[in-house]
């Protein structure tokens, strides 16, 4: 197999408060894969992730994507390749317009004039946004926002999407318009979930991380039907889901 593009090996950190929140965690991701990280409240997922972009440094290990270490002298280009969208929207839209949100990360890299408009109005086409173009992000419901949010990383043409959280607060016909333009997408993507069913459906490969440690990485489909392991990390599948009786998406 190819040489995973992103490669987490042996990640330690621990808050500067002295709070260890991940004890030498191994992630292989390939290309193409999109792949859901689950977990308890608390488990280190958000930390992990913030290790994906360089907000948060390893104490120990490393991180590298498509061979490029995560390290302070690379982390204009890991943030182009590396695109988190947050589970707030708001965290992610700061101007006046959707256009100028969409535009900020690619005009930050030197596009300019008709290269810009191309690549602001094929990301929100890409999340069906390009009719808001120019609204003020601030006058969006809060799904249209995450769609923006989705955007203004696309825009980036990242190599690697992580999605935190990206179903919460969505309505249903919201949260399967989000999970059709992720199944869209052709890029490597690790979401970060509560949402089980949405792993599922999304997510051919889980990963467990509970209490800073990977307990599980396989197919979704075991993961949620290993009983022992889901009690044991306190997960749980909403009533009446029961992947033994759904096909695999
Ligand atoms: N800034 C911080 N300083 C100290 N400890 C922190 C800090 N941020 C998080 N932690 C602790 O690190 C651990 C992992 O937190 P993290 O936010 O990564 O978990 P999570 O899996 O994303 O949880 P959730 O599902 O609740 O979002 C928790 O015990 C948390 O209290």
């Amino acid at each position: 197999m190819s040489a995973p593009i992103l490669d987490v090996q042996g990640l330690a950190y621990a808050y500067p408060d002295g709070h260890q929140a991940l004890f030498g965690v191994n992630l292989h991701v390939h290309q193409g894969e999109r792949v859901a990280l689950l977990g308890p409240n608390g488990a280190g997922k958000t930390t992990l992730v913030l290790h994906l972009n360089g907000i948060l440094t390893a104490g120990a290990g490393s991180v590298s994507v498509s061979g490029m270490p995560v390290a302070k002298e690379n982390l204009m280009e890991i943030r182009r390749r590396v695109g988190v969208v947050f589970q707030d929207p708001d965290d992610q839209l700061f101007m006046p317009s959707v256009r100028a949100d969409v535009e900020f990360g690619p005009a930050n890299l030197g596009l300019r004039g008709a290269a810009l408009e191309a690549r602001v109005v094929a990301a929100l086409d890409q999340v069906g946004m390009v009719d808001y173009i120019d609204r003020p992000p601030h006058h969006l419901s809060f799904g249209q926002r995450r769609r923006v949010a989705v955007a203004t990383v696309l825009a980036m043409e990242p190599e690697i999407l992580v999605l935190d959280e990206p179903s919460s607060n969505l309505d249903p016909a919201s949260r399967r318009e989000l999970a059709d333009i992720v199944r869209s997408l052709d890029v490597t993507v690790l979401m970060v979930t509560h949402d089980l069913p949405y792993a599922y459906e999304l997510c051919s490969r889980s990963v467990v991380l509970s209490d800073g440690v990977v307990v599980a990485d396989g197919p979704t489909r075991d993961v949620l039907t290993d009983d022992a392991l889901m009690s044991a990390h306190r997960l749980e599948l909403p009533f009446g889901f029961d992947p033994r009786t759904i096909p695999a998406p």
